[in-house]
């Protein structure tokens, strides 16, 4: 592990976090609508009949809307569950079925379904505080979705808002490149090599 990508990385996770909590809440609610309204057009998720999604913190881009669009449209939608390990469990997506989890993040109060329930998932939307154009994704470094990830073969899409596409996030060997970068302004598609 090199020590100046990770200082590079808490960093940018700094930079990000207080851009974040400048932003308007009229400003949210307009960017979570619009990321439900490019999510609604994107063809895996037309496509998509299970989706790994989760559930927004307050300073994230919205998701309610968008997965009141997904479940709308009867995709059953899967939200994490963080594990003390950190990995992620996850459990069906009920509308209302929500309670205060650990770390700060509203968690399901259905039954849990096992770490291999990703697996089951078409599409996984994917939390990050940052993205570039080749696909590399910054998370809040605790590991939980590259870990969650390396083994996924479905499509993988990181949620940002637009001023947080960058040209360029720093990476180190263990993350997981996104697919496609879903923002308030539209849907980017990295350069890198797309799966079937
Ligand atoms: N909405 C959401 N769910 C998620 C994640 C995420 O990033 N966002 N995770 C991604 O790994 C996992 C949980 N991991 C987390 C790791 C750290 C913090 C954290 O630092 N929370 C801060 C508040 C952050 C903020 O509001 O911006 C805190 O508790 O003080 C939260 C979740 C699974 N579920
Ligand atoms: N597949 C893996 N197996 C074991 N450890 C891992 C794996 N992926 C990441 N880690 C560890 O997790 C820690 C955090 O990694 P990193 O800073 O890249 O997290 P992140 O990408 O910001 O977070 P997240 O993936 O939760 O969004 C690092 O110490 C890294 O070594």
């Amino acid at each position: 592990m090199s020590t100046s990508v990770t200082g590079e990385k808490s960093n940018l996770r700094e930079a990000v976090a207080s851009r974040r909590r400048a932003r308007s809440a009229g400003d949210r609610v307009l960017a979570a609508e619009a990321i439900a309204l490019h999510a609604a057009a994107l063809p895996a998720l037309v496509r998509a009949r299970r989706v790994a999604a989760y559930l927004s913190l307050p300073s994230e881009p919205g998701t309610a809307p968008l997965l009141e669009m997904l479940v709308g449209r009867g995709v059953e939608v899967l939200v994490p569950v963080s594990r003390p390990d950190r990995t992620l469990d996850w459990a069906a997506y009920e509308p209302g079925a929500v309670v205060a989890g650990a770390l700060g993040v509203p968690a399901p109060t259905g039954p849990t379904l096992g770490p291999e329930a990703l697996a089951t998932c078409d599409v996984a939307l994917v939390p990050g505080l940052a993205a570039d154009h080749a696909g590399n994704r910054l998370g809040r470094g605790a590991g939980y979705y590259d870990r969650a990830l390396a083994d996924f073969t479905g499509v993988t899409c990181a949620v940002v808002f637009e001023d947080e596409l960058l040209p360029h996030v720093p990476r180190e060997p263990h993350d997981q490149p996104v697919d496609l970068v879903l923002t308030p302004s539209g849907t980017f598609r990295p350069e890198r090599e797309q799966k079937p």
